[in-house]
C-alpha cells in the first residue's frame, strides 16, 4: 500500500461520513483494500467502477447493512459526524434510520401505501398521534414525488404500484425517519427510462436535505446527478473528485480507461 493510495479520498473540511482505512472482507476474500474517503453532506456522491470492484460493499459498509452478512468483516473507521458507527455503543437500529437505504429492486413491504411509509416513524416512535402520524406520512410522499399520484389510494398495498413508483415510495420510507444519509444502491437499475428520469430528478430535489450516495453502473447517470464521483477497481478507491474534473479531466489512467469505455 502507498500513501498515494491512502490519501486518494481524502477531503477535509466539514464531511458527513469519513472513512479512514476501510478494508472489508467476506470470509477469507477481501472485497475492500484501505479506503480513506470524505462524504460530503450538501453534494450528491456517487461510486462508479466495473462489475465486482467492490462499490456496493463499501456503500453497505457505510450502515453495517454487512453485519447481516455472515463471514463478513468490516476494519479500519467509519465516522458519522465524527461518531464511530462501529463502536459498541453505537445502536444499528438507530444508525439505519440515521443513515436510510435504498436498494437495486423496489422492496416495499406488502403492506398499504400508508403503512409502508408510516412503518418507521411507528416504530421509533416519531408521531404523538394520527394526525401527526397522517403529516409525516403525507410530507414523505409529497418530499418522493408520489403525493399526487397515491393521495386517494393510500390503503392500497404498495406491491401494487409501478415499479418506478415502488422505488418512489421506497425512498418515501425512508425519508420518513428524517434520515442524514440516503445510500442508493443502483436505484434505477429495475426501471424504464421515464421511471428513471423521475428518480434522477428526485435526486436532484433531495439534494442538500440529505447527504446522497449513489452506486451506479450508468455513467452518463453519475455525471448527471452527482457533484462528486469515486472510482473503484478491484476494491481500491482509484481516484476521487469533482465529477466534472472525474469525467473529463481524470488523473489516473484506471479512470480514464474505464470512463471511455475501455473495460467495464
Ligand atoms: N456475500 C458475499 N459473500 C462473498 N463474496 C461477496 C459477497 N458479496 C460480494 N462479494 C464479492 O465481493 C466483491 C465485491 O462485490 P460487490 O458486490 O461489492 O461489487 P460491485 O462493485 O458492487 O459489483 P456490481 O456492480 O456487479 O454489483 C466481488 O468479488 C464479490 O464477488
Amino acid at each position: 500500500m502507498n500513501k498515494k493510495d491512502v490519501n486518494v479520498g481524502e477531503n477535509p473540511g466539514n464531511p458527513k461520513i469519513s472513512t479512514r482505512n476501510v478494508n472489508v472482507f467476506y470470509g477469507d476474500k477481501q472485497a475492500i483494500n484501505n479506503v480513506s474517503i470524505d462524504v460530503d453532506r450538501e453534494n450528491v456522491t456517487a461510486f462508479i467502477g466495473p462489475s465486482g470492484c467492490g462499490k456496493s460493499t463499501f456503500l453497505r459498509s457505510l450502515n453495517r447493512m454487512n453485519d447481516t452478512v455472515i463471514g463478513a468483516r468490516v476494519e479500519g473507521e467509519i465516522l458519522l459526524d465524527g461518531q464511530d458507527i462501529y463502536a459498541s455503543s453505537m445502536d444499528v437500529v438507530q444508525l439505519r434510520a440515521r443513515v436510510g437505504m435504498v436498494f437495486q429492486k423496489p422492496n416495499p413491504f406488502p403492506k398499504s401505501i400508508y403503512d409502508n411509509v408510516a412503518y418507521g416513524p411507528r416504530i421509533h416512535g416519531l408521531a404523538s398521534g394520527k394526525a401527526e402520524l397522517d403529516q409525516i406520512v403525507e410530507g414523505s410522499l409529497t418530499r418522493a414525488g408520489l403525493w399526487t399520484e397515491v393521495k386517494d389510494r393510500l390503503n392500497e398495498s404498495g406491491t401494487a404500484l409501478s415499479g418506478g413508483q415502488q422505488q418512489r415510495l421506497c425512498i418515501a420510507r425512508a425519508i420518513a425517519v428524517d434520515p442524514e444519509v440516503i445510500l442508493m444502491d443502483e436505484p434505477c437499475s429495475a426501471l424504464d427510462p421515464i421511471a428513471t428520469a423521475r428518480i434522477e430528478e428526485l435526486i436532484h430535489d433531495l439534494r442538500g436535505k440529505y447527504a446522497i450516495i449513489i452506486v451506479t453502473h450508468n455513467m452518463q447517470q453519475a455525471a448527471r446527478v452527482s457533484q462528486r464521483t469515486a472510482f473503484f477497481h478491484l476494491g481500491n478507491l482509484i481516484e476521487f473528485g469533482e465529477t466534472s474534473e472525474i469525467f473529463t479531466n481524470p488523473r489516473e489512467d484506471r479512470t480514464k480507461d474505464y470512463i471511455t469505455g475501455r473495460y467495464g
